[in-house]
């Protein structure tokens, strides 16, 4: 459960003050899954860093979970994002390193202690069995946030944070990436949220939200 109340945030670009938030309130239900829709520029990627813990609210509460991260410090929000998974429209993979070893290597920092318990049937989900040896740059896009996606569950997440995850990838791989995504994340009661352009997205998900002057236009 996402819960945000009267969340204010704004950001500075040299003179100009932008404002981007201004008692900003919203719920998302446990196991929710929704689509982040708005124009360029409205918001959508802050509002998800600030959900992610990456970016601090200049007021206001957010409650991931019934964690109030909004008033965590740096090391209690780094704890908190190992319970989070994130996925970027870049995939943010490290080119050195083989699927196998990037779907790993969150894994290891975070939880050295311990082996991650469903990398087999993740591997087999996202049909990467195939391609564990080989580098990023050996895969196609859509074959990469595979990658990204199984990077991003292996921690057993609650919550998965996706920015634009097909913005890279042709429509019908679009289609199928998202549709595997919102299938995992069902599958294990994960709650995904996840910004996207395409309209034609969003017909997979539980609720769309759309974000314009700060607020969600429903
Ligand atoms: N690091 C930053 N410093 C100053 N302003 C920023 C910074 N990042 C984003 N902004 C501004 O904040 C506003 C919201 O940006 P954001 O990236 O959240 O929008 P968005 O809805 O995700 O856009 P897009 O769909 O184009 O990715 C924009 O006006 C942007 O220029």
């Amino acid at each position: 459960m996402i819960s945000v109340t009267d969340l204010c945030f704004h950001r500075k670009d040299g003179e100009q003050i932008q404002t981007l938030f201004n008692n900003f309130s919203f719920k998302i239900a446990t196991q929710e899954q929704v689509a982040l829709l708005g124009d360029s520029g409205s918001g959508k990627t802050t509002l998800l860093h600030l959900l992610a813990g990456l970016l601090k609210p200049d007021s206001g509460q957010i409650a991931i979970n019934n964690e109030i991260i909004s008033s965590y410090n740096k090391q209690q929000l780094a704890h908190f994002r190992r319970k989070i998974g994130l996925i970027f429209q870049h995939y943010q993979l490290l080119d050195c390193l083989t699927v196998k070893q990037n779907i790993l290597f969150q894994h290891r920092l975070n939880f050295p202690n311990s082996a991650p318990t469903e990398l087999d049937a993740l591997i087999e989900q996202l049909g990467l069995s195939e391609k564990l040896n080989k580098l990023p740059s050996q895969l196609s896009g859509g074959e990469q946030q595979r990658v990204g996606i199984a990077r991003a569950l292996i921690n057993q997440p609650k919550l998965i944070l996706a920015d634009e995850p097909t913005g890279n990838l042709d429509q019908s791989r679009s289609h199928q990436v998202v549709k595997m995504l919102i299938s995992l994340c069902k599958e294990r009661k994960i709650n995904l949220v996840m910004v996207t352009h395409s309209q034609q997205l969003t017909q997979y998900f539980d609720s769309v939200k759309v974000l314009a002057n700060g607020c969600f236009n429903e």
